[in-house]
C-alpha cells in the first residue's frame, strides 16, 4: 500500500507530528506552504481571522495524491478551525484522494477542526485525531495504531 502524509505546519508540531506517522508507516511526507506570510504578531492575528471565516489561500505542495492508495492529511488547529493551507489543499484535491486519515495538534481545545476536514474532502475516512502539541509522541503512536487497525479489518 502507498501511502503520503500531507500536512501544513506554522510552528513545527504538526511536521513533528507528520514527520513521525509518515516513519512509523513507511509513507511519503509532503508539506502544504501557504504563501501568505502567517509569522510575528500579525501573520498571528490574520491567522486566526482567516480561519475563523473559512478562507482559502495560496498554497504549494509536490506530491499528486492521486498516487497514492491512503493520503493522512495534518493540520494544526486555529480558532477551533482547520488551516486555510489545508483547507485549500483539501478543497483542491479531494477527488484524488482514494482513502484518508485526518489528524490536528492543538494546544488544547480541538473545536470542530475534524468536522471540517470531512466535510471538505467528502470521502471515506479511515480514521481520524487531534494531538495536543506537548503529547505529540504519543499522539502519533496511538494514531498510527488506530490506522493500522483501521487498514487491517
Ligand atoms: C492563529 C492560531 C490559532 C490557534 N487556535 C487554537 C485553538 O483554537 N485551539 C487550540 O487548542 N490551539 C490553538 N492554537 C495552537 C495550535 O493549534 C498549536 O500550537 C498547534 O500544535 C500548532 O501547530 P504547528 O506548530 O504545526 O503550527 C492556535 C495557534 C495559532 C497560530
Amino acid at each position: 500500500m502507498k501511502a503520503l502524509v500531507v500536512y501544513y505546519s506554522r510552528d513545527g508540531h504538526t511536521r513533528e507530528a507528520a514527520r513521525r506517522i509518515a516513519e512509523a508507516l513507511g509513507a511519503d511526507i509532503d508539506e502544504v506552504i501557504d504563501r501568505k506570510n502567517r509569522k510575528g504578531i500579525l501573520g498571528f492575528l490574520r491567522a486566526g481571522y482567516d480561519a475563523t471565516r473559512g478562507k482559502t489561500t495560496e498554497i504549494a505542495f509536490e506530491k499528486d495524491p492521486s498516487e497514492y492508495d491512503l493520503v493522512v492529511v495534518g493540520s494544526p488547529v486555529w480558532n477551533g478551525r482547520v488551516t486555510p493551507a489545508i483547507r485549500t489543499y483539501l478543497l483542491r484535491n479531494g477527488e484524488k484522494i482514494k482513502k484518508a486519515a485526518f489528524f490536528a495538534t492543538c494546544a488544547g481545545k480541538k473545536g470542530k477542526i475534524l468536522e471540517q476536514m470531512r466535510e471538505l474532502y467528502g470521502g471515506e475516512v479511515i480514521a481520524e485525531a487531534v494531538m495536543k502539541q506537548n503529547e505529540i509522541e504519543e499522539g502519533a503512536k496511538e494514531f498510527v495504531e488506530t490506522l493500522k487497525r483501521a487498514l487491517h479489518s
